[in-house]
């Protein structure tokens, strides 16, 4: 990706001092971070005429949202579900208008959220197919355990973690336990809730575990990918790739960045969307430092990992299901692949691991770790023949992530999302877990950058005298189209 928009650097100076003297009255902002959150805030920004400039440490924009074409075809090594396929949705309008198409993998109120019962083939290390009834079964004695564990919350004014709930409600109710291959199944489940939540079970709050508000629709694959989205929001902007922010001062009601190579870039005010991993490992100084409120706010909110190990195949030896997944003994040992063949037909399975797994599985080498995915494979179907080609994610360990998506731990205070969020003078704050609603999503990070932006450029307008405010007109806005959302299921 190249930088845009070159015509309006002159306005931000690069390697001293900068910004605009001769539209002293435009307000100008820097945006750090080229994820959704900053391309959507950057977005807002330009539309309402403001002067932005968009830093962003690596080579290519979309952070967390990454399509690979090394296959040949778009594979999602990030995001790649819209979450809730409703005009409810902040993405729904620009998804529509740029006819991108969608894939149903789950509809409303799935207790696996993303994905239907039905979509999937459950094996055993064996290679035996658990039946179908006995998936259904389990399936629904974990939404009942999960039902009871509200009861257990309200029992307990202090929060404790899901895996401590459970536990007690398979203690009250021994018909709930479940033996054999139904245990296995049931670990199974809790594994996929881990994925949800890129974290353990026994890390997850019971307060507030299931408080989201989960949009309606269902939850539909990007059959494209989702760069397309990234793609279209950032058209014309001000961006610079491979700036990687040291430092963000703030003087005399400016803000003064400072970046790896030593260019300082200075505006009236910041909009700081880098991932929570990264503000939670100082990798930027701050001048002067955050205040403590801000600080422990970023240190309680949680961030979890999620990985994704895509393998391409020269054929296709696995049964026509949505999703391949290995129950055991303990949630830690299960794991599942996406099978992108159905939705896409091209043949590749993407392997998920979450929470520990995760972590652990990027201490191995990239060889290493295929070779542990393929052994899994093999478990279920032992035929299986070795990949062409792969790709493996690394989100914990990535510098410009250090975590794939916030979470929710035991015993967080209540009001941890508002001050993640909330500005520091003129330095704002955006990105998925600024997003008290819907963290953890690409339309909450979406949402959020448009927020941040909007409460920026309110302020700003105060401050340069602006008593008629620019229109933030959104992309959505622009791209409105009056046709529905693309989705199927074959
Ligand atoms: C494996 C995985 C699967 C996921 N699946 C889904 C899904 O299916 N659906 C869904 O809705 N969400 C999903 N998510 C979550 C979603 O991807 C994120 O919530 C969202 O993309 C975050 O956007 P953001 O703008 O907040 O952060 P990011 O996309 O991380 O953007 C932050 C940007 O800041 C840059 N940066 C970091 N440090 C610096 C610095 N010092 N200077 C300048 N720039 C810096 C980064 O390079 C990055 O580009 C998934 C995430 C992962 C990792």
């Amino acid at each position: 990706m190249m930088s845009k928009g070159l015509s309006s650097r002159k306005n931000f100076g690069v390697g001293g001092l900068l910004v605009s003297h001769v539209e002293r009255s435009q307000p100008s902002v820097i945006v750090i971070g080229g994820g959704i959150s900053g391309i959507a805030a950057a977005r807002a920004l330009s539309n309402a005429s403001f002067k932005v400039i968009l830093l962003e440490s690596r080579n290519r924009l979309g952070g967390r949202v990454h399509t690979d074409h090394s296959f040949g075809c778009p594979v999602d090594m990030g995001a790649s579900w819209l979450h809730g396929v409703c005009n409810e949705n902040s993405l729904a309008p620009l998804i529509r208008g740029l006819g991108l198409r969608l894939y149903r993998t789950s509809g409303d109120n799935s207790v696996l959220y993303d994905h239907d019962l039905e979509s999937y083939a459950l094996f055993d290390k064996d290679g035996n197919q658990v039946p179908q009834q006995v998936v259904t079964k389990v399936g629904e004695a974990f939404e009942r355990i999960l039902k009871e564990t509200e009861k257990v919350r309200n029992e307990h004014v202090v929060d404790m973690s899901l895996s401590q709930a459970i536990s007690i409600v398979l203690e009250r109710y021994r018909q709930l336990r479940q033996e054999g291959m139904a245990h296995e199944v049931l670990q199974w489940f809790i594994c996929r809730l881990e994925a949800w939540f890129a974290a353990d079970v026994d890390t997850i709050s019971l307060k507030n575990w299931d408080q989201e508000h989960v949009l309606s629709g269902g939850h539909g694959l990007m059959l494209q990918g989702y760069y397309p989205v990234i793609q279209a929001l950032s058209e014309d902007l001000d961006i610079r790739l491979n700036h990687r922010v040291k430092k963000i001062a703030q003087c005399n009601n400016r803000v003064i960045v400072t970046v790896e190579d030593g260019n300082t870039f200075v505006a009236d005010a910041a909009i700081i969307t880098v991932p929570l991993g990264v503000l939670k490992a100082n990798l930027i100084e701050f001048e002067p430092k955050l205040p403590q409120w801000k600080l422990s706010a970023i240190s309680d909110i949680g961030i979890g990992i999620e990985n994704k190990i895509a393998l391409c195949f020269s054929n296709v030896f696995w049964p026509n299901v949505e999703f391949l997944g290995l129950v055991a003994q303990k949630s830690y040992a299960c794991g599942y692949f996406l099978n992108l063949h159905k939705a896409t037909g091209h043949p590749i399975l993407v392997y998920m691991a979450a929470g520990r797994f995760a972590y652990d599985m990027e201490k191995l080498s990239d060889e290493e770790a295929v070779n542990f995915v393929m052994l899994q494979l093999k478990k279920m179907i032992p035929d299986a023949t070795d990949p062409i080609q792969h790709l493996v994610s690394h989100w914990g360990t990535d510098r410009d992530s250090l975590g794939s998506y916030s979470c929710d731990l035991v015993g967080k205070p209540a009001d941890i999302y508002e001050r993640f969020c909330a500005p520091v003078n003129n330095l704002y704050f955006a990105g998925e877990a600024a997003s008290a609603d819907h963290s953890g999503s690409v339309h909450g990070a979406y949402t959020s950058g448009v927020m941040a932006a909007e409460v920026c450029q309110r302020h700003l307008s105060v401050q340069h005298g602006i008593s008629d405010l620019f229109q933030l007109v959104t992309r959505e806005e622009l791209t409105e189209a009056m046709v529905p959302l693309q989705i199927s299921r074959m």
